[in-house]
């Protein structure tokens, strides 16, 4: 689960793209992660597991091996077949009606699709260039901005940055941090470790904690509602004592809160006041939002937030955090 990248895979493989190219591959990632996300839903349910999104195969074998030939013959097939400049349907799958052995074929398609794409390396890479076009590069350089103006100075501060591409980002160069602590589901630097955050050990004393920690255009890449709401509660573990004001520095892409049909300001605000967090800046441009926020713990209190229609309108979009 946590491992920093060595020898040959130490070195990154420079991965460049057309700006159009980069939108298209966003987009259809977010469908292929979106589908799969789907379907090892049903296969946990159906198998009463927990299946390893990274390796479905591995469930698949291990709870019924007779489905395998299904997933491994058309992950082969979709890569033989699949012509990877032209734009597929964007069609959000769901298991209603599937039998587990089709299931097992669409993941192995999607896996397939994955693999052909490059993997989620590419995908980075698309990420990366993608908002730098759209937004002129990092976006923790906002956050150090704010910090600056906020007249932060915590001796020995520690900061942990979730999704982190760039080892070299403001964060890291501000001298604000005596550490930054940097993972990614992969890793594309050495300095990066290679971890799940929603897999991390929890903190066992006040040491594993962080100051602050950033969660920048990580909670949208989540496929899944209710697991948003996970990561955002477990984030607050991650943070030191509220008596000390640590702080969340947290960005999701503007039509998350300005186009859903589920999901806005106000939601978000309901949500993080329940979690201890106060707003203490907060930015739109024409793009983005970003929030910086102080845990202190005031107002914190377990609310119910489900999947619920706020806005109408048919060119929404169905972006939501679900707390359970
Ligand atoms: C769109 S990129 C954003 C990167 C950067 N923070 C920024 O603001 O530009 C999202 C990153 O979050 C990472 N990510 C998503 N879920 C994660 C998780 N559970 N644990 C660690 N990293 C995660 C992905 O691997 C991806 O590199």
């Amino acid at each position: 689960m946590l491992k920093k990248r060595k020898g040959l895979l130490a070195t990154k493989r420079q991965i460049t793209l057309k700006p159009l190219r980069a939108r298209q591959l966003i987009r259809r990632f977010h469908v292929l992660l979106k589908n799969k996300t789907q379907l090892a839903k049903f296969l946990e349910h159906h198998w009463k597991c927990t299946v390893d999104q990274r390796d479905v195969a591995k469930s698949i074998r291990s709870h019924d091996p007779k489905l395998l030939a299904a997933y491994e013959e058309n992950k082969i097939h979709i890569q033989k077949v699949l012509v990877v400049n032209k734009t597929p349907s964007s069609e959000i799958l769901t298991a209603k009606g599937l039998s587990v052995e089709q299931v097992c074929s669409e993941l192995g398609k999607i896996d397939g699709e994955i693999e052909k794409r490059g993997g989620l390396e590419t995908y980075q890479a698309a990420s990366t260039q993608g908002q730098s076009l759209q937004r002129g590069g990092d976006s923790s350089k906002k956050l150090v901005q704010w910090l600056k103006e906020l007249g932060y100075s915590k001796e020995n501060a520690v900061a942990l940055e979730i999704g982190c591409l760039h080892s070299r980002n403001a964060i890291s160069t501000c001298g604000l941090f005596k550490e930054v602590v940097k993972i990614d589901l992969h890793s594309q630097e050495p300095e990066i470790i290679e971890q799940d955050f929603m897999q991390r050990p929890l903190p066992k004393s006040s040491s594993d904690k962080f100051d602050l920690i950033s969660c920048s255009l990580v909670v949208n890449f989540v496929p899944d509602a209710d697991v948003r709401g996970e990561m955002m509660v477990r984030i607050t573990q991650f943070l030191k004592d509220p008596a000390t004001k640590p702080y969340l520095f947290f960005v999701l892409p503007l039509p998350c809160i300005t186009n859903s049909r589920y999901f806005d300001n106000a939601r978000l605000s309901e949500l993080t006041e329940s979690l201890g967090f106060e707003c203490v800046k907060h930015h739109e441009s024409h793009k983005l939002a970003y929030y910086l926020y102080k845990r202190t713990g005031v107002g914190q209190k377990k609310i119910k937030l489900p999947k619920k229609e706020l806005h109408k309108g048919a060119n929404r979009n169905n972006f939501c955090i679900v707390m359970r």
